[in-house]
């Protein structure tokens, strides 16, 4: 896997301080309320499991399941439910939880989705951010890391489903693609 890699943006060591520094600032905004974390799968699966041990309140967690790029690279611009959420939102407070914002074309139509059925708010907690790439714009309360415009894997990112598994945020080199 490691020969596949072209150069490390984000490193397991930077990614744990983030992750928990995010994880202490959601502990402090979020006491006393009806934290709800929403992973959207499947990339955020890692990120929500690292986030949620670091935040020190009682809360709930769900997943959904959308899909914008499927195979390919880019984005299709269609948002499609793959998996709706198990739990009633009415009157909770919901943090999406996303491995990373691109077009915003995903997290856009979800909080409008999540906000018509009730939540009392519904923010964003994103791992990454291409900012260059946005198409629309949405608010992030909560941001590990901007990177610049380039297609990355790991920490539960992937390409073509593979490299969910790799620890830190890379880039593939440019042959991988055409395996
Ligand atoms: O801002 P956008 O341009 O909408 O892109 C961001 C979304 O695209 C990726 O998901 P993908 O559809 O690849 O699903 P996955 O998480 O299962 O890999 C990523 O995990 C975000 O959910
Ligand atoms: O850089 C990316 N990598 C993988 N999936 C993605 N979906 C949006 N941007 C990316
Ligand atoms: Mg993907």
């Amino acid at each position: 896997m490691k020969n596949d890699i072209k150069t490390t943006l984000v490193t397991k060591e930077e990614l744990e301080q983030r992750v928990k520094a995010i994880g202490a600032q959601i502990t402090e905004d979020y006491r006393g309320k009806e934290l709800v974390l929403v992973g959207v799968l499947k990339g955020a699966f890692m990120f929500l499991g690292d986030l949620a041990r670091s935040i020190e309140i009682p809360l709930e967690v769900d997943f959904m399941a959308v899909s914008s790029y499927g195979h390919s690279t880019v984005s299709s611009g269609v948002v499609k439910i793959l998996k709706d959420l198990d739990l009633e939102i009415e009157g909770k407070d919901i943090l999406i939880v996303e491995d990373i914002i691109d077009t915003g074309l995903t997290l856009s139509y979800l909080v409008n989705n999540l906000k018509s059925r009730g939540a009392s708010s519904v923010k964003i907690c994103t791992l990454l951010d291409k900012p260059e790439r946005r198409k629309v714009q949405v608010e992030i309360k909560y941001k590990g890391f901007d990177i610049p415009d380039e297609f990355v894997v790991g920490y539960g990112i992937d390409y073509a489903e593979k490299y969910r598994n790799y620890p830190e945020v890379a880039v593939l080199k440019e042959e991988t693609y055409n395996k």
